[in-house]
Parts: C-alpha cells; sequence; structure tokens
C-alpha cells in the first residue's frame, strides 16, 4: 500500500500552519510534508510534530527571494554563496525535525542565460550539496516542474532529472515525482511511473488533480490507477517511499474543507481513522 504524507503548506489552507499537523493526524495520516518551514520556531515545529506522533518526510531547502521570482538557486551561476548557506540552513532544520528528504529547487535562469552553463552549475552545485550534506543521512531531492505553473523553471522533465540522478550516480540524490507536473508536462503518466519507478532513482511521489491541483480525483488524472500501479510496482521492487498530497482542496471550511475531500484516499488506507463520513 502506497503511504501518504500531508502537505501542510498546501492542505488546510483554513488554519494556521502549525495546526495543520494536529489536523492531518484527526485525518489518519502519519507524515506531512511541507516547503518552507523557516519562518516558524523551529522548537514549537518539532514539539506539534511530536505531539502528533507525525513525522517530517520531506521539505525544501530554502529557495532564494520567493517574492521576487526566485523559485531555487541551484543552476544560478553568480548565486553560489547563497546557495551554499541555503543548504547549510535547509540542512540544519531537516536535521533538526528528522526530515530524511531536502528537496533543492534548481531555479529560473534569466531569460537569454546560456542554458548549458546553468545545467552545468546545476550539477557542480548538487555534487557540492551531497559533499557537504555527507554523514547527515539526508536524502536530496530534484523535482521536474511544469512551465505553466513555474515559467523559466530549469528542470521540467523526468527524464532530464534522471540524467542528472545517474550521472551524479549517488543513492542519496532522488527524483521528487510529482505526477501532476508529470501530466501537465509530459502526459502518459501510468507509462512514465512503469519507466521511472523500477530504475530505483524515484525518492518520493506527490500527487494533485490535473489541471487544476485539487483533489487528485478531480480532472485528468488517472489517480487511482496511478497508485495501483504505484502499489503494484512497489510490491515488485520493494519500493517503499511517500506520496505527498500536495494539492489546493476545493471544498472549502464550510463545505468540510481538506477533511472532506479525502474520498479519494480512503481506498488506500482502509486502516485509518478519518474523519471525513
Ligand atoms: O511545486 C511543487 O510541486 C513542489 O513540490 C514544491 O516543493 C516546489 O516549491
Ligand atoms: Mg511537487
Amino acid at each position: 500500500m502506497p503511504q501518504f504524507a500531508a502537505n501542510i503548506s498546501w492542505l488546510y489552507p483554513d488554519l494556521p500552519f502549525l495546526d495543520r499537523i494536529a489536523a492531518a493526524a484527526r485525518d489518519g495520516f502519519t507524515a506531512v510534508e511541507c516547503t518552507f518551514p523557516y519562518d516558524r520556531p523551529l522548537r514549537v515545529l518539532q514539539d506539534r510534530l511530536n505531539e502528533a506522533l507525525m513525522h517530517l518526510v520531506l521539505m525544501n531547502a530554502p529557495s532564494g527571494d520567493w517574492a521576487a521570482g526566485e523559485r531555487g538557486l541551484a543552476s544560478l551561476p553568480e548565486r553560489e554563496a547563497d546557495f551554499r548557506l541555503s543548504i547549510q540552513l535547509g540542512a540544519d532544520w531537516a536535521q533538526a525535525l528528522a526530515c530524511p528528504r531536502l528537496h533543492i529547487l534548481a531555479g529560473c535562469p534569466a531569460p537569454g542565460a546560456h542554458l548549458a552553463t546553468a545545467w552545468a552549475v546545476y550539477e557542480e552545485r548538487l555534487r557540492w550539496a551531497l559533499e557537504a550534506t555527507q554523514g547527515s543521512g539526508l536524502t536530496l531531492m530534484i523535482e521536474p516542474i511544469n512551465a505553466h505553473d513555474m515559467p523559466g523553471y530549469l528542470l521540467t522533465e523526468q527524464a532530464q532529472a534522471h540524467a542528472v540522478a545517474a550521472r551524479i550516480g549517488s543513492p542519496r540524490l532522488k527524483v521528487q515525482m510529482d505526477l501532476y507536473h508529470c501530466q501537465r508536462t509530459e502526459g502518459d503518466v501510468l507509462a512514465q511511473i512503469r519507466h521511472w519507478l523500477p530504475t530505483g532513482q524515484v525518492g518520493h511521489f506527490q500527487i494533485a488533480g490535473v489541471p487544476s491541483r485539487c483533489e487528485p480525483d478531480q480532472g485528468e488524472l488517472p489517480a487511482a490507477a496511478a497508485l495501483a500501479l504505484i502499489d503494484e510496482l512497489s510490491a515488485d521492487t520493494g519500493w517503499s517511499g511517500w506520496v505527498g498530497c500536495e494539492y489546493r482542496p476545493s471544498r472549502d471550511a464550510a463545505a468540510g474543507g481538506t477533511s472532506a475531500g479525502l474520498d479519494w484516499l480512503r481506498p488506500w488506507r482502509p486502516e485509518a481513522t478519518m474523519n471525513a463520513p
């Protein structure tokens, strides 16, 4: 059975960030993931995770000036010092929160930038990050992201990410396969899962409906078939990661919010005590 993590940067939007951990626990989740936890007190975050008996399974390293349009620093030649600091800070927080996976966003090279240089910088920075976090137990993640949501983002296709991971060749560098981005960019998501999961280079899945990015069963993503395939291939290959629920709930609080929209998850968690009726 796939294991599911609630992405608390996206789910439970009607609650304060820290309260989303307990809300996810009430809905039967045993793990959460998030994007950027850095503006909350670390100690409070630790306490909330412990109180809810919740694992944090994925977070992002700081990714530059988001408000100014930056989406990671890893491929930006002029941001080397800031990139290194972001990895050190991200790794420190991940370790303090017992989070085993740290996503490093590739970044959006400036319009007109020399792309071959951006790719070379990206690989060199990932190698540096692996070296810098050696002994931490952290797995570093790279995620192809679709160009509708993140115009200009360097890493858009599964094959690009897997080629980078294969060239670097570290068991601590894995691909974060977000089925929403994959379906929007490349389509044929079942064939993509069948192709890439057995490589051993997929370290985490994420899921959302396409194209709305709402509940996974809304829209064109074959969510149930994708999860069944992950289940089947996990049994064949021994893959045992998480599926992050990274979507924008379609129901507002008056209509039951995130919890009421979790019906799509019910077949996969028969043992869980889910709030949704
Ligand atoms: O946008 C996504 O998809 C993610 O997984 C984020 O972590 C990128 O910020
Ligand atoms: Mg994602």
